[in-house]
């Protein structure tokens, strides 16, 4: 009833022998017992392949075996143990993997099928429920909505769906046992807890962490010795009070002796006031400063807050990994730099995830948690559960540019910067504000990084069109005067002093913009405050349908989350998804389509193809959007 091979000296394969499906008869859960047992005792055996003979892995439950009593060993307690056993199990599915059988292949580590295979649960159609662990594997394994559909209806789903929807890791074309024979061999080294499906990822407990940050102006000195440059800048102080607080020991790191008395001055005062505030005793003895990354050789994890500079981000990286156990976390707090290439200068790629904190940090509510497509779901639990204890909102988001907040932030500008170009400056000025406060230098650096202005590119050839599209340089020509929001006391608007916050209307803003328009023949016209509202706040949403069809953000509310605790949207209006729901889907997409045609040069005008799905579906309400979408981001 199951055949028992070595086969490439060390992978047990066992062959399922029911024909015509191999059905889970008593004597087929019987063999499966016993060959797993030998399979988990044999020290020669690294790994484990379970297959069916003739081309089917498992049609469920034995139908012939329905009119006797039940006998045999009990499938629930079979299936626990192939899970929780020490060695990688890997199912080879061809032909069909259904109820009882695709509950078999849940329990495995690793699911390799064939490109021709069929999964489901077909319970409900026999007037039952799946009992094996079906109904807890799969909601943990696709989320829950995937889950429950088919649960539900009992739909058979093709290899490429199950490949999509994350139920199995591989699809192929050839023999699929012999695909899963050699992946097994590739995964015997590899961590098996987070390859259980049913047993919640822990996190870790966080008792030691790292900060270190390294200010701009170090980035130079930083070339020659990592080691000596290291400084506790605003977000590292911001997440080093966060973190002492909440009862963590908490390293700082320094590059010198004197920006080391500063931070830590800076530090102790903002935890003094804090304690104050609340009425406790300052946590300080949690904290320790330091010059030296030696002594961060036994922290549990490390937050790298240092200047927004992929190439000074990877050196730490590389440094980090020379210093720190192998088993410590490595945190990035990163406004939206690609996580993945951070985690493979590391020697850890699978213990590197993003904490995006907002600033300041010990003030700031939100968290985005990046997960890296190498990040394990005990490392993102672990990110997950610490931004928790630290009392911020943790939203988990997939790893492209700008990630859920700041990759939207980028067509909303870019509508509120093209309106200043067309039309009267009077209008509402929430971005321009929200620039000036996060630094206009931020966005300029990205922009030139990503070749769009810069001494290489002619602002000429063509005028206010870069690489295909609309562009507007005003931002650009702002930033060439120096001018980078409050920090410098000055930006779109004027300030009293450096790093004032009382904001006032700047003439010489005025002037530029009345130069510039001359200079390209640009007449103001009156903008209604509708249009403002909808070309900044429709295009938001728009970028945000896209986050939701490229798997990055898991569900509409996530991406309200962000933006109601991270953006300051306006609370009432529930946040940029909601918002557009109750505008009315329809609405948004036929004032998108009026918008793009009036500015076919602005590719994030046009309507996302989830948003005109979803108005062919009827518009559904915002809690049903995730049924239309295909991508889903397994880690979500
Ligand atoms: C402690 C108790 C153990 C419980 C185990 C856990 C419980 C789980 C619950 C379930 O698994 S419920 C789900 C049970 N499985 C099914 O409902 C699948 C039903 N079968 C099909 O959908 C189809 O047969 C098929 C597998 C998709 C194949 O379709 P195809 O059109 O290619 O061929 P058929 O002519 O339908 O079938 C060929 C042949 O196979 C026999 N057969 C199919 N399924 C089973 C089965 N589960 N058990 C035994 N035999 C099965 C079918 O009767 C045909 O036989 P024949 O002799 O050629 O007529």
């Amino acid at each position: 009833m199951a055949r028992y091979e070595l086969v490439k000296r060390s992978v047990a394969l066992i062959t399922l022998t029911n024909p015509p499906v191999n059905a889970l008869s008593s004597a087929v859960r019987h063999a499966i017992a016993k060959s797993m047992e030998c399979a988990l005792s044999d020290p020669k055996v690294t790994a484990v392949v379970i297959c069916g003979e003739n081309g089917s892995f498992c049609g469920g439950a034995d139908i012939r075996e329905f009119a006797g009593p039940l006998k045999g060993p009990p499938l629930v307690p079979l299936l626990d143990a192939i899970e929780a056993g020490e060695k990688p199990v890997v199912a080879a599915i061809e032909g069909v993997a259904l109820g009882g059988g695709f509950e078999l292949a849940l329990v495995c580590h690793y699911r390799i099928a064939h490109s021709k295979a069929r999964l489901g649960l077909p319970e409900v159609t026999l007037g039952i429920l799946p009992a094996a662990g079906g109904t807890q594997r799969l909601p943990r394994l696709i989320g829950i909505s995937a889950a429950l559909e088919l649960i539900t209806t009992g739909r058979h789903i093709s290899a490429q769906e199950a490949l999509k929807l994350g139920i199995v890791d591989q699809v192929t074309e050839q023999n699929a046992c012999e695909v899963a024979v050699e992946f097994a061999l590739r995964a015997v080294a590899k961590p098996l807890l987070s390859r259980r499906v049913s047993m919640p990822c822990k996190p870790r407990e966080i008792r030691s962490a790292a900060v270190m940050g390294i200010k701009r102006e170090c980035l130079h000195g930083h070339e020659q010795d990592l080691g000596m440059v290291p400084s506790l800048g605003t977000m590292g102080r911001g997440i080093a009070v966060c973190l002492a607080r909440v009862g963590i020991s908490v390293i700082a790191v320094e590059s010198e002796n004197k920006l080391l008395e500063t931070g830590r001055q800076m530090v102790i005062g903002m935890l003094e006031r804090d304690a104050k505030r609340r009425g406790v005793s300052a946590s300080l003895n949690l904290l320790k400063f330091t010059i030296s990354l030696q002594d961060l050789k036994d922290v549990n994890l490390v937050i790298e807050a240092v200047f927004e500079d992929m190439a000074l981000k990877k050196r730490v990286f590389q440094e980090l990994s020379k210093v720190c156990r192998p088993a410590t976390l490595f945190c990035t707090n990163t406004s939206g730099l690609d996580v993945d290439a951070l985690a493979g200068v590391t020697d850890r790629p699978h213990l590197v995830v993003g904490m995006h904190f907002f600033s300041p940090a010990h003030v700031m509510k939100l968290l985005e948690v990046v997960c890296g497509p190498r990040s394990s779901s005990e490392t993102i639990a672990t990110a997950m559960s610490l931004g928790k204890r630290m009392g911020k909102v943790r939203v988990a988001v997939g790893n492209c540019p700008g990630f859920v907040g700041n990759r939207m932030l980028k067509p909303y500008i870019d509508q509120a910067t093209f309106l200043l170009e067309e039309g009267d400056f009077g209008f509402a000025m929430g971005v321009f504000r929200m620039s000036d406060l996060a630094g206009l230098d931020v966005g300029w650096r990205v922009w030139k990084e990503s070749g769009l202005t810069g001494s290489d590119v002619d602002p000429e050839n063509p005028p206010r069109r870069r690489q295909g599209r609309r562009y507007c340089p005003i931002p650009d020509m702002v930033c060439e005067k120096g001018r980078f929001g409050q920090k410098t006391g000055r930006g779109w608007y004027m300030y009293d002093k450096r790093g004032g916050t009382n904001a006032k209307p700047d003439p010489l803003i005025q002037i530029l913009l009345e130069t510039y328009r001359s200079k390209y023949g640009i007449q103001p016209h009156n903008i209604s405050n509708q249009e403002i509202i909808e070309r900044c706040l429709f295009a938001l949403a728009n970028e945000g349908f896209r986050i939701l069809e490229d798997g990055i953000a898991a569900r509409p509310e996530d991406i309200d989350v962000i933006y109601l605790f991270g953006y300051g949207f306006p609370r009432h209006r529930g946040g940029p998804m909601f918002y557009a729901s109750m505008v009315g889907l329809e609405r948004v997409l036929e004032r998108l389509e009026h918008y793009h045609q009036a500015h076919p040069d602005v590719p994030h005008l046009k309507p996302s193809p989830l948003l005109k799905k979803l108005v062919a579906c009827g518009s559904p309400p915002v809690q049903k959007w995730r049924e239309h979408i295909k991508t889903m981001h397994s880690h979500l």
